[in-house]
């Protein structure tokens, strides 16, 4: 047939590269602000990677710059370990390279095609080659190569490459240029805000076009980083065995043993009886029909579920909340962390939190962040299992209003940890629907919807009984006013009786004995911080009082006091006649509280 040797001569093989040049958006690049906040991802994944596997708290800086010619750079520098020079080409010029997909434990990073993704899109849209700095260790120098991917054949292209000083001790530098647009600012502020929630051991230094800013870290502990196990009976499929058996050199009693996780001589045995199998047989001689039997026997005889304290790395239910309280000011947070929990042989772990009121958006839809591995997943929230999940949940019966997802001032946090985040594909932005997952997302967010509820029923008591004060606190000026009249006595000051009702700060300037003073009265169940301006307090009890310090008030320096003030206590202060002292209070909300005459 003519038609078939013409199509023959059009068939060749493709690389992994051209495949992928040709389809960007199936690794996170369709558009150039995806590009950009992709890139970044892929580098800061691989930055809290290598410092986690190396125990370095992550000091990572990320840089963005608008070039002459339009385009950007983007710069993430990390403490980690460094990469040896001799590696470093294949890392980032080659896709399909990597550490980590052979590993059964928790990583962000999976599938060795990120970074070198990142680079392969660089060189597509501004054909400027990717420079590279790494360092393994103060007493080496650092290697700077300038580099590209040769697509046809998937291999790296080093344009140069020299031994330079840095300041870095280890680490390594990644700077790309692309085209992009600064609208991807907003994202990339988001997707670092939310890393650093989910990432509370590290800090990230950013600078976009001049403007920098830091998200600290508020733990000094370097999280352990997960070990590596062996497979799970459960998660293995048939190709896989195959490959795993003739690569072997045991017996397939041994094999079982060595190979798997769970699997000891007891449980081999068991394999071994379901399968009418013969334990002495060589693995690497084993037919099809035979291995078939032998995955069969291992996935229908009951195994414990894989160790998942070792190769998973939670958050934990204190560190989520420090990270959500230092990003969003709540009214409530609640976090919880679930037992792990396993599907098809891979351990995971769900943590979920809650958040509601202070400064969320009254109105429209919670705000949901959903993480992987510590990651966040920014985009195809709706194609995602987590989304779903929380939709899933029956939120009005926790007080809250729903139009499928949960509505109102309401945060939802989830972060899934597995040995294998099923995610829907290769850009790794929405979480497949997995039973096993989906059911611990729901547990974990129905214990918080009802603590949620209970933090509502209390508020809502709490306003009722705080209306009523108000009411009598309303009149009592006028009943003193009344009785005084009556008795013929001078009206009596009421502030502190009215602070005492509403259960608030009573703040008060008065005169005594013709000095001015200031009385602060704490009906408060929490200390109460203020800072006094231009006066010498005394130190009176039921308060501590800070060592002076300058301020910057109004452009003129002041002389300043900080004062704690503890709850059920009162605290009295002189006040120079002169110099026009005033008084702030610090960390309370201003409806919480009293004031009064306390300005000059
Ligand atoms: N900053 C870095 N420090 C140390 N090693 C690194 C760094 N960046 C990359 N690597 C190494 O290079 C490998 C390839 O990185 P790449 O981003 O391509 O894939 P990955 O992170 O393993 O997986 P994924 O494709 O899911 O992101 C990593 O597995 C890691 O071993």
């Amino acid at each position: 047939m003519v038609l078939a040797e013409e199509l023959a001569k059009q068939q060749k093989s493709i690389s992994v590269a051209e495949f992928f040049e040709k389809n960007k958006h199936l690794l996170g690049f369709d558009s150039p602000v995806r590009g950009l906040i992709t890139t970044l991802k892929e580098a800061i994944d691989n930055a809290l990677d290598a410092c986690e596997e190396a125990g370095v708290l992550p000091d990572i800086l990320v840089i963005i710059k608008k070039t002459p010619s339009g385009s950007f750079t983007i710069t993430v520098e990390d403490n980690g370990p460094g990469i040896i020079p001799e590696q470093v080409p294949f890392v980032f010029g080659k896709l399909l390279y990597g550490s980590r997909f052979h590993q059964v434990r928790q990583s962000r990073g999976q599938q060795g095609i990120g970074i070198s993704a990142a680079v392969l899109y660089a060189q597509l849209t501004s054909g400027v080659p990717a420079m590279v700095i790494s360092r393994t260790g103060a007493k080496t120098k650092a290697h700077r190569f300038t580099l590209m991917i040769k697509t046809q054949t998937n291999e790296p292209d080093v344009l140069s490459h020299e031994e330079i000083d840095w300041s870095l001790p280890h680490g390594t530098r990644i700077e790309l240029e692309f085209e992009s647009s600064m609208s991807a600012k907003k994202r990339l502020l988001e997707y670092l805000k939310y890393t650093s929630i989910v990432n509370p051991h590290a800090r990230f230094r950013i600078e976009i076009d001049g403007e920098s800013a830091t998200f600290e870290r508020v733990s000094g502990e370097v999280p352990p980083c997960p070990q590596s196990i062996k497979p799970h009976p459960y998660g293995i499929e048939f190709g896989i065995l195959k490959r795993m058996a003739a690569a072997s050199e045991m017996t397939v009693d041994l094999f079982l043993q060595e190979e798997f996780s769970r699997v000891g001589k007891k449980t081999a045995a068991e394999i071994l009886a379901h399968a009418g199998m013969k334990g002495s047989l060589k693995a690497s001689r084993l037919e099809p029909g035979d291995l078939k039997k032998l995955l069969t026997a291992m996935q229908e005889v009951k195994i414990p579920a894989p160790p998942a304290s070792s190769c998973l790395s939670p958050i934990g239910e204190d560190l989520i909340l420090s990270g959500i309280e230092k990003e969003f000011a709540l009214d409530f947070v609640k976090s919880r962390s679930r037992a792990p929990g396993v599907f098809s042989g891979h351990s995971f772990v769900v943590e979920a939190a809650i958040g509601y009121g202070g400064r969320l958006e009254a109105e429209g839809t919670a705000r949901i962040l959903r993480f992987a591995n510590r990651v966040p997943l920014l985009y195809q929230q709706g194609a995602c299992a987590i989304t779903q999940s929380i939709a899933a949940v029956n939120w009005k019966g926790y007080g809250i209003a729903q139009s499928g997802l949960p509505v109102g001032p309401v945060l939802i946090l989830v972060h899934i940890a597995s040995t294998n985040v099923p995610f829907t594909s290769e850009s790794k932005d929405a979480v497949a629907s997995i039973p096993e997952i989906e059911k611990e997302i729901v547990l974990a967010l129905q214990e918080l919807g009802r603590d949620l509820k209970a933090f509502l029923s209390r508020r809502d008591r709490n306003r009722i009984a705080e209306d009523r004060a108000r009411a009598v606190c309303a009149i009592i000026p006028d009943i003193a006013r009344k009785v005084s009249e009556i008795v013929e006595k001078p009206v009596p000051e009421t502030a502190a009786i009215e602070g005492r009702i509403m259960r608030r700060v009573v703040v008060k300037r008065e005169l005594l004995d013709g000095k001015v003073q200031i009385r602060i009265d704490n009906h408060t169940t929490k200390p109460v911080e203020l800072t006094l301006y231009d006066i010498s307090p005394d130190t009176g009890e039921g308060a501590t009082v800070a060592p002076d310090f300058s301020s910057d008030l109004d452009g003129e320096v002041t002389k300043c006091w900080r004062v704690v003030v503890e709850p059920a206590s009162s605290w009295v202060t002189l006040y120079p006649g002169a110099g026009g002292g005033s008084l702030t209070v610090q960390g309370m909300d201003e409806s919480k509280m009293v004031v009064m005459d306390c300005e000059e």
